[in-house]
């Protein structure tokens, strides 16, 4: 049996992405819109409608036009923008997220593929909640260090320049008015009362991302134990192809590499401690588990094909 599939935004870095993923699958047929017609509406509701997946790897407005667009009731649609990642009706595409969300992005149509920051903030943070470790109301903050492929095309083009202007030669912060897209998602799919303080940081190298989570052991529940804190990721994550929790690290010398899990869809999660700290960290490829990987995978889950069909 072969799959139609249709990539909206098929010229873009997430769409680019997922046509690579795809190339290689003999069970997928991909629909393919004409380089002059790819902004056409009229082109792009015919094969949206014609599809069985469609990707929409576009700017929120247009994300939220092609929804309008689907008139049938088979076409599922994985949005990676962020247009749809809190709306009613639509799954959350992170089928690790917790028991019972296979299913959930199974059922549904309408997927809403996470963003790269917010996966891994959710990812290491969403099993402390749950095992009651940390406090719905916690006050926590999260730094995320990326490539500049996160930014699309236009940011791509920015780091790309030769020369590179020297105020992209240095990492930089950014999101500092505090309202970063992806916090609404950190909310709602931790189950945080309050979303992190969060800034972002990106820097002069292509994919690859790390979001960091300090904490004080005073903010979780009293006697909690670095040792328990990496066991409950573990056992949240026991099975999990994509999510590899690391051993407890104590008194951990050297730097860390952000780009270790390029080229993959897995998520890294380490714990990092002293005698009343620790600092959690989660590492993914922001075009991987961040987006295009995280995509194919949601939309194996909802065929009910091999979750790890075509990623490693
Ligand atoms: N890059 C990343 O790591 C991640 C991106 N995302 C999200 O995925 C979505 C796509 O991002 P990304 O691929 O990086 O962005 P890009 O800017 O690289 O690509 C977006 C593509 O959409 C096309 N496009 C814009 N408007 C329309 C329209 N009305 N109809 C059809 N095509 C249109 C653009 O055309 P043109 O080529 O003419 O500009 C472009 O090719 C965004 O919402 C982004 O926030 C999510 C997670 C990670
Ligand atoms: C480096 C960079 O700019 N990264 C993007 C995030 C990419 C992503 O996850 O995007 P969406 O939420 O749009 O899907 C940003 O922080 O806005």
């Amino acid at each position: 049996m072969t799959f139609k599939v249709f990539v909206d935004g098929q010229e873009g870095t997430t769409g680019l992405r997922i046509h690579e993923y795809l190339a290689a699958r003999s069970d997928i047929e991909v629909l393919k819109i004409d380089a002059d017609k790819r902004k056409d509406p009229a082109e792009r509701s015919r094969l949206l409608n014609a599809a069985d997946v469609a990707f929409l790897c576009l700017p929120d407005v247009a994300s939220r036009e092609a929804a309008f667009m689907v008139n049938n009731s088979n076409t599922c649609l994985i949005d990676a923008s962020t247009a749809h990642r809190t709306a009613p009706g639509w799954a959350f595409g992170l089928p690790e997220l917790a028991r019972g969300q296979r299913g959930a992005i199974q059922a549904s149509k309408r997927i809403a593929n996470p963003g790269c920051h917010a996966s891994a903030f959710i990812l290491a943070v969403r099993p402390l909640v749950d095992a009651g470790l940390l406090p719905r109301d916690a006050a926590v903050s999260a730094t995320s260090i990326t490539g500049y492929s996160g930014g699309g095309k236009s940011m791509i083009a920015d780091y790309e320049q030769q020369p590179l202007p020297a105020h992209l030669q240095a990492p930089r912060p950014y999101a500092l008015g505090l309202k970063h897209k992806h916090l609404p998602e950190m909310a709602a799919h931790t189950g945080l009362a309050n979303p992190p303080v969060f800034m972002p940081v990106v820097s002069s190298f292509y994919k690859g991302l790390a979001v960091s989570v300090p904490l004080h052991l005073s903010q979780l529940k009293a006697g909690t134990t670095p040792e328990q804190i990496q066991a409950a990721l573990a056992a949240h994550y026991a099975g999990e192809r994509f999510i590899s929790v690391q051993p407890l690290r104590e008194g951990e010398a050297g730097a860390f590499d952000v780009q270790a899990c390029n080229d993959t869809n897995r998520v890294d999660i380490f714990v990092f401690a002293s005698d009343s700290q620790v600092l959690l960290i989660a590492r993914l490829d922001n075009l991987g588990k961040g987006a295009s990987g995280a995509a194919v995978q949601s939309m194996n889950v909802h065929l009910g094909l091999e979750e790890s069909l075509g990623l490693v």
